[in-house]
């Protein structure tokens, strides 16, 4: 048996000096007047895209809705049960008992687990919605998130150009280290992709305007944690454990706008360059943290790539539909992705989902929810390893691309954090900085080696 590992405490808003504190008493205040904003402005479009007898009188009881769930925000308010009957509303609801019993009380805003009550805050709002007829696919983010795609045109088009460029005019063998120093520029792009989140900005526009791959050279210095040479080792001894095969690769998407392009430009590259033999997306199975893809969003992002004018983007929009055709790329939406549980909990709660992990050769999570969720939201030391903080979740070879967004990180060397913070007292929040972190699993023994 190995030693036991002493569990912290999770982040939460009752330690007024944290970044949880900040979240509850204004950023989320703030999202949910920007809902009652759009669903108010665009009241006569909605009422179009959902006609029905009731629509608009619906559109006002959202409305309503989401009046009372940010008083009960305020006014801290105990969490009360989902009342909308979706598939997962037993599941939640019991997550929110055994909270209950744990606690002696219902969660509250300003004194509960910050993970778990900021998961129920966008529950809370897709429940508003779910309990309507005609409106109940309306995703309220939709708007902000067609927003962050369209304005980062020029990034998607420097993006796009360079990937075609470098796949017709070189000659990529798929573990050669031409491969690999364009992998490692396409994990990047990938992982900085992850600035342009709306949640952070409480739905702010927050696009991506410069040249992409000119901002590699300059923005290397604030990855503190880069173990991307990792990434490609893993990617080289699935090849080799399954005779001169490529293995499939899963990437467990955030953002939609910018960061979800730089993800399906890494998938491209891995596909092409025989890296990875298929590729599968998890997506959110609602509206979730602002930005993040829904199948939606994913659907609709190829659609308005191949009306565009761009022989770059349209062509890649056409091979990925294609892709998608004959299976060498998939989607696949569980409603774990939108529970308030960690991944360490996974196994136990959707073992589906767990062992299908567990069948992949190589997972990529993206973000910083999905970073919050693996080391399970919880006050490490930042000198904590990886693999420590990720306790029993190890159902295949794993990395996490994430810019820092909340107060949490593990894997730095000691004296890192205080050296980082005396350059920059936000690095834990601001998205300035970020981590490639990665546990290898060996298939063969099931240990785990962490940095
Ligand atoms: O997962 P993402 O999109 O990178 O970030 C989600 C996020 O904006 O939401 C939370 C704050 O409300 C933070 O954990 C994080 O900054
Ligand atoms: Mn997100």
């Amino acid at each position: 048996m190995g030693p036991v590992t002493v569990v912290p405490p999770p982040l939460s808003a009752k330690n007024v000096d944290s970044f949880a504190y900040p979240t509850m008493k204004d950023r989320i205040p703030v999202i949910i007047s920007r809902i009652v904003d759009n669903l108010t402005r665009n009241r006569d479009k909605i009422i179009k895209n959902y006609p029905g007898e009731d629509s608009l009188t619906e559109l006002k009881v959202i409305i309503g809705a989401m009046s009372q769930l940010r008083y009960e925000v305020m006014t801290n308010k105990p969490a009360a049960p989902l009342r909308d009957g979706r598939s997962d509303s037993f599941a939640w609801n019991t997550e929110l008992k055994k909270e209950t019993e744990k606690a002696g009380e219902e969660p509250k805003w300003f004194d509960s687990a910050w993970l778990w009550m900021e998961c129920y805050m966008y529950r809370r709002v897709c429940e508003s919605v779910f309990m309507s007829n005609y409106l109940k696919d309306l995703d309220v983010f939709e708007e902000q998130k067609q927003a962050a795609f369209t304005n980062s045109y020029k990034a998607i088009s420097s993006l796009t150009m360079y990937l075609m460029e470098i796949l017709s005019e070189q000659e990529l063998t798929p573990l050669g280290s031409m491969t690999k120093n364009y992998f490692l520029d396409f994990l990047q792009l990938s992982l900085w992709g992850n600035k342009c989140d709306l949640s952070i900005s409480a739905g702010n526009e927050n696009h991506q305007e410069h040249n992409p791959i000119e901002q590699l050279a300059k923005l290397k210095p604030f990855i503190l944690i880069d173990q991307a040479e990792d990434v490609f080792q893993i990617l080289c001894s699935a090849w080799e454990r399954l005779g001169g095969q490529p293995g499939q690769v899963d990437i467990v998407l955030d953002n939609a706008g910018f960061e979800l392009v730089t993800d399906l430009c890494l998938a491209e590259f891995l596909v092409s360059t025989g890296l990875a033999s298929k590729i599968c997306f998890h997506v959110k199975a609602m509206p979730w943290f602002v930005s993040d893809v829904t199948e939606r969003d994913f659907m609709w992002t190829l659609k308005q790539m191949s009306a565009m004018n761009h022989l770059a983007i349209s062509r890649f929009s056409q091979k990925w539909k294609s892709y998608l055709q004959d299976g060498k790329w998939s989607l696949r939406v569980s409603d774990y992705w939108t529970m308030p549980n960690d991944y360490n909990q996974m196994k136990e709660l959707f073992p589906n989902l767990y062992s299908d992990l567990s069948s992949t050769d190589f997972i990529l999570f993206k973000g910083d929810l999905n970073y919050r969720k693996l080391v399970g939201d919880l006050q490490w030391d930042p000198t904590t390893d990886f693999s420590v903080a990720l306790r029993d979740f190890k159902p295949a070879p794993l990395c996490v691309l994430r810019t820092l967004k909340s107060d949490v990180v593990v894997g730095l060397n000691p004296g890192q954090a205080e050296d980082v913070k005396k350059i920059d007292g936000n690095w834990m929040i601001n998205g300035e900085w970020a981590v490639i972190s990665v546990q290898s699993v060996d298939p063969s023994t099931s240990e785990s080696t962490a940095h």
